[in-house]
């Protein structure tokens, strides 16, 4: 099965390099960039939790071929750059090519169908984490199950199941789930604990959690999501999900710089319109008060929107 990856940042690179060390016909494609090129040049270093390194032949491409066949098209861009970056592979890609986005936040399936309306597009979600570290070298951060959805259409649905059992053998476990809605807000419910809180107080997940005030914040962003959640017909207990969050905070993720803190000191737009600004937005169509997702979807835009006026630490004397 041929696999293609839109995108050569942290989980794209996590992925692509796993599945390719594991003996499968995969690419990444990308803009060319200092990391792609080092990429290109070296391969790609992957820095496991024990420190080790392993080094894998991995090719970004920056166009296809005419009439060149992908079987699934792996979506692991910002969700930001969807439309700009897959509008360059319309035409491109067969009717058969099975989409696949495992992008963290809400409506990135929606946005990709419009782009591809022939094509079978289905989500999932990443148990891992991991981020770019220097050009052409990621940490590998986060550990936990994958998930993808299903879908009716037999030759879709068996390149899926295949396309789990390949990134089960490759180390990253990832079972097929009949409910993505369920898969997805089970996602969400983190990124929204995590991503904003890490990227504000510039700590690595588990960080946030050495604090009442920070475990008490979880709870609360929690608990408004669920809500929007059971109006979204997706069954969540508020409880289930702020120990569920705590947990993987505390061992899976804790040691994962979030996307969002990379992005933030990267200084690039983040996801957040897609999480606790998701969030928000979809509690306005129920009538739900969402005030502290509201509010750190407020800052991190405050940030976002003021990169050139950031001070920074080293403009202060020690
Ligand atoms: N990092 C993590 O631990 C996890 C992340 N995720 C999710 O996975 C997805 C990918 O995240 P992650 O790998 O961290 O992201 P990165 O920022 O590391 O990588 C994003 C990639 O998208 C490309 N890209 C971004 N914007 C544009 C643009 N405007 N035009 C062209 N290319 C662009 C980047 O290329 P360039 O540098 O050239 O812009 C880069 O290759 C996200 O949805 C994230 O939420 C899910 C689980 C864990
Ligand atoms: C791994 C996790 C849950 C938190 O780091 C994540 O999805 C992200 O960073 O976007």
């Amino acid at each position: 099965m041929k696999i293609l990856i839109a995108g050569a940042g942290a989980m794209a690179c996590l992925t692509g390099g796993k599945l390719k060390a594991s003996g499968e016909e995969v690419r990444l494609y990308n803009r060319l960039n200092s990391h792609v090129e080092a990429i290109n040049e070296k391969g790609l270093r992957i820095v496991e939790k024990d420190n080790s390194i392993t080094q894998i032949g991995l090719e970004v491409v920056q166009d296809l071929e005419a009439g060149e066949q992908v079987d699934i098209l792996l979506v692991l861009l910002k969700a930001q750059a969807n439309e700009a970056v897959l509008s360059k592979l319309r035409g491109k890609l067969a009717e058969g090519t099975v989409i696949v986005t495992m992008q963290n936040g809400i409506g990135n399936a929606e946005t990709i169908r419009q782009l591809f309306p022939m094509n079978t597009v289905v989500s999932g979600t990443l148990g891992h984490g991991a981020s770019v570290e220097h050009d052409g070298t990621i940490l590998h951060r986060g550990w936990g199950t994958n998930y993808l959805g299903n879908v009716e259409e037999e030759a879709a649905s068996k390149k899926l199941e295949a396309f789990a059992e390949m990134l089960s053998t490759a180390g990253m476990k990832t079972e097929v789930s009949a409910d993505v809605n369920a898969v997805i807000w089970n996602k969400l419910f983190v990124n929204a604990a995590f991503n904003s809180v890490t990227a504000l107080t510039r700590l690595k997940n588990g960080d946030i959690l050495n604090t009442q005030e920070g475990e008490d914040l979880l709870r609360a962003v929690t608990a408004e999501a669920v809500l929007v959640a059971r109006a979204e017909g997706v069954e969540a207990d508020a409880e289930a999900v702020a120990e569920e969050c705590l947990r993987m905070g505390r061992q899976d993720i804790g040691g994962n710089k979030s996307s969002m803190l990379m992005d933030i000191l990267k200084k690039r737009q983040t996801e957040i319109e897609v999480i606790n600004g998701g969030i928000v937005k979809l509690g306005k169509k129920h009538g739900i008060e969402t005030p502290v997702n509201a509010s750190l979807a407020g800052l991190i835009r405050i940030i976002e929107q003021n990169y050139k006026l950031r001070v920074d630490e080293s403009s202060v004397q020690k």
